[in-house]
């Protein structure tokens, strides 16, 4: 357990909050850039592709600080749904809709590691969550085995219930120690058939961010960040297990009279 505590940060509004989102995100991927010449970020679903989409497709001022470097992205889904990838309820989709069709040209294409269609339909979940690992297993072993991989950013956003990626409430999956991509097949927000990156994946990357908006998310994100209660809420033990590794980015309306002492700029 991580003992710093994470950064909560709270703007007025989305709009307010994609401006700092952009710096951050560039921050992150200038250090992974100068440390191995290539940013491994992942995604969740849910609201974060548009929020992202704001923040990275903004008006930019060209120089290279400001500039995002997409031909050398990787990106991967830190939660993605057992279904093709032109299915309504495909992260993937959804991530390309809000993001990866937008790109202008001028700013370079990521590498994009979605899910291996062949094994959507599979009845066990396993074989869709195996394949997913060999993929993140070639992409961040190169030649020696290592033992996590290690994200340079996690995009992550936090559900009503306090779940992130597809780690929900009280499954047996928050206590997996080895794998590093899980099947769910019991999601209670439908489609119930998932993969998930685990938690020790997630913990381990070398900076996590949550984005989470609106008045529907006050209860929970006190749970998480004020009460003893809370502590075991999936959203809480990434703030645990990452401590200042993580920052949240959120609305004013979300945070409203959570005690827990929030930052107003980054
Ligand atoms: O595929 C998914 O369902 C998501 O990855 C999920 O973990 C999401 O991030 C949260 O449910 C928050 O969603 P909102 O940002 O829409 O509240």
């Amino acid at each position: 357990m991580a003992t710093s505590l994470p950064n909560l940060y709270s703007f007025p509004n989305t709009e307010a909050l994609a401006k700092q989102l952009r710096p951050y995100v560039l921050r992150c991927q200038h250090a992974a850039l100068a440390r191995h010449n290539t940013f491994r970020v992942a995604v969740s679903g849910g609201s974060l592709p548009a929020v992202l989409a704001k923040a990275l497709l903004a008006d930019h001022n060209g120089s290279p600080e400001d500039t995002p470097q997409f031909s050398k992205w990787q990106i991967f889904f830190a939660d993605e749904r057992a279904v093709p990838l032109d299915d309504k309820d495909s992260n993937y989709l959804l991530l390309k809709d809000e993001l990866l069709s937008k790109i202008p040209a001028e700013l370079g294409a990521p590498t994009v590691h979605p899910i291996d269609e062949k094994h959507v339909h599979d009845d066990d979940t396993q074989a869709l969550a195996d394949a997913y690992q060999e993929d993140l297993m070639r992409s961040f072993a190169a030649k020696e085995s290592v033992k996590l991989p290690i994200f340079d950013l996690i995009l992550l956003g936090c559900g009503p219930d306090g779940h992130t990626c597809s780690l929900f409430p009280g499954h047996e999956l928050l206590r997996e120690k080895d794998a590093w991509v899980a099947p769910e097949t019991n999601s209670p927000k439908p489609p119930p058939k998932r993969i998930t990156l685990t938690l020790p994946v997630v913990t381990s990357a070398s900076h996590i961010a949550f984005v989470a908006t609106g008045g529907g998310k006050k209860e929970i994100l006190k749970a998480i960040f004020d009460n003893e209660e809370g502590r075991s809420l999936p959203s809480a033990l990434v703030n645990h297990g990452a401590g200042d590794k993580v920052s949240w980015f959120t609305d004013h309306p979300a945070v409203e009279g959570i005690a827990f002492p929030r930052r107003g700029s980054l």
